[in-house]
């Protein structure tokens, strides 16, 4: 049975669903090194916020086929050395939108109205009506800056509240920004204008310390600032200063550069700053949602089926998925295929998408293609995370491309590979939405579901040569459970399928190709 390690608290709703499959141990507030020393032990690591993955960890995780991460960011896992041991990193992308929303916009209220200090005030035994005079949101301007999931749910509120909507955003079109009802801005533009400014983007190298003394200096004094994204993305001292300085009104925090919150400038200011501890996804609601939409993805990963919210697959998101999962099967069936018919190393792989498959779309086939490639090679090591860094190392140059006149099929794929013993190819198709063909081996039409073992041979199409084989096959005790041959023309090149109902022994491919007529002969094993 698999085992799989939760180091941060999540919803028992997740425990319930990786139970059923796997053993699950709960240890929380591991120290990295007491993380390294029994990663090993696991086959998938559930984390929170509260754990760091480094790539020593990921190193250490010897088993490890995937990284779950019950919320959305995952600036905590180091994704790229992940990627390149092949182990897959899930997220919940919408799970907790509205719990970080709704944090965020409790802050801008706060703020305004001073609910913190106020309420410490009243049950100080003091009644001041004077110092928490505050301010109205309505007719004010926010400026959201991420006009993401969580930033427009927080625009939604917002408008709803009577406010102006400002958003900067590089990634997102004016139509879309439209639609939310705001209005897309430079970030020197929104620093200015805005009175309150929320931060809902990611943490990366280009959003770090985004927010510093220079962008800060840009705020209206009366301006109030907002994060419950990730730490780092203000520069904390600076941001502790401006406040102090009177040069801002105020900033209300969730998230810092180091958590817990330890020494800080920010933990001595006054009712203009309010501090909470990384609570943005923490209601009951979000934590069900996202231990629920993590936990299905580990057990699907853990069974060997694909995750759908996989932050280092791209490409292949749930809708992606669900349209493209059976023709994901074929590519693969038909990568192993003709990796085996090249034999020897292959140099390129052109795959073809033809159809209807013939789309960007269509793209995560390329790289299931690839994963069939490399199967013999790699057996379990190659997975959809890293199939291409390891074709790249391998130098297997990969070209895809795209025929939609190809009409024989709703859509089929064309896979060709050419390495150090000559050119193959293959050509699939699904029938009834699910069921593998093969619908051409080498430029030869045939129309044969695949099987697990299989033999081709290139012959001359002559009579007896059929009869001649099977004998041969016979004298050895191997059963023939289907054959089919296809030819373009009478009586001259052919290629012959021959499913075979166990491996073929060793030797009898050679005596095989002694059989007068037949140039070649491959087996297989799917
Ligand atoms: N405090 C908390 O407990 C929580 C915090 N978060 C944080 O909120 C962040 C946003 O979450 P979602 O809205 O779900 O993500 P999302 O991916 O839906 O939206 C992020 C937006 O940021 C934009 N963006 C990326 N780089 C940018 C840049 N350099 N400048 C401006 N915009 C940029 C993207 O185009 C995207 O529209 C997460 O990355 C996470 O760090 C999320 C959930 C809870
Ligand atoms: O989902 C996110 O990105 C969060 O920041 C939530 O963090 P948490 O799971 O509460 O430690």
């Amino acid at each position: 049975m698999s085992k799989v390690l939760v180091s941060d608290p999540i919803d028992q709703a997740g425990i319930d669903i990786l139970s059923q499959v796997a053993t699950v141990d709960v240890k929380t507030g591991l120290k990295s090194a007491e993380l390294i020393e029994i990663i090993g032990d696991y086959d998938a690591l559930m984390i929170r916020s509260g754990t760091r993955v480094t790539e020593e960890i990921i190193e250490a995780g010897t088993q490890l086929k995937i990284i779950g991460r019950a919320g959305v960011g995952v600036d905590n896992v180091d994704v790229p050395a992940a990627t390149r041991k092949g182990i897959v990193v899930v997220n919940s992308p919408e799970g907790n939108t509205i719990a970080a929303a709704e944090h965020a916009l409790a802050m801008m209220l706060s703020l305004s109205r001073h609910i913190p200090d106020a309420n410490a005030s009243v049950k100080r035994g003091e009644w001041d009506r004077k110092t928490f005079v505050g301010a109205e949101v309505y007719k004010k301007t926010i400026g959201i800056v991420g006009l993401g999931k969580i930033g427009s749910h927080v625009a939604a509120v917002a408008k709803a509240m009577g406010m102006k909507l400002l958003a900067y955003d590089p990634f997102i079109s004016n139509e879309r920004a439209e639609q939310i009802g705001c209005q897309l801005v430079d970030l020197d533009l929104l620093m200015q204008q805005a009175d309150y400014i929320t931060l809902h983007i990611p943490k990366t190298p280009e959003t770090t310390h985004l927010i510093n003394a220079k962008t800060l200096a840009k705020m209206k004094p009366t301006a109030r600032i907002i994060n419950c994204a990730r730490g780092g993305i203000i520069d904390e001292a600076a941001l502790a200063a401006a406040i102090k300085e009177g040069k801002i009104a105020g900033a209300a925090l969730d998230v810092f550069e180091s958590e817990p919150l330890g020494e800080s400038d920010l933990r001595s200011l006054g009712k203009e700053a309010i501090l909470t501890p990384h609570l943005g996804a923490s209601t009951t609601e979000a934590q069900v949602n996202v231990a629920i939409d993590v936990a299905e993805q580990i057990r699907d990963v853990l069974l060997g089926l694909p995750a759908r919210s996989a932050v280092n697959i791209p490409g292949l998101g749930p809708d992606v998925l669900e349209e493209l999962k059976p023709y994901m099967q074929l590519a693969e069936t038909l990568g192993n295929l003709v990796g085996q018919l090249a034999g020897g190393r292959v140099e390129t792989l052109t795959v073809r998408l033809q159809g209807e498959l013939a789309t960007n779309k269509s793209q995560p086939l390329v790289v299931a293609s690839l994963k069939g490639l490399l199967h013999q090679a790699l057996r379990e090591r190659v997975n959809y995370v890293n199939a291409n860094i390891e074709a790249k190392e391998r130098g297997i140059r990969v070209i895809e491309t795209r025929d939609a006149s190809v009409r024989d099929y709703a859509g089929s794929l064309r896979l060709e590979a050419t390495g150090t013993l000559g050119t193959h190819s293959v050509t699939g198709a699904l029938l009834g939405e699910k069921e593998i063909h093969l619908t051409d081996v080498d430029g030869f039409p045939i129309n044969v579901p695949p099987s697990k073992h299989m033999v081709f041979t290139l012959h001359r199409d002559m009579p007896g040569i059929i009869g001649k084989l099977g004998s041969l096959l016979g004298s050895f005790n191997v059963n023939i459970a289907s054959m089919q041959v296809g030819r373009k023309i009478v009586r001259g090149d052919a290629v012959m399928a021959l499913s075979i109902d166990d491996p073929l022994p060793d030797g009898i491919l050679a005596e095989i190709t002694k059989v007068q007529g037949i140039r070649d002969a491959y087996t297989v094993t799917l």
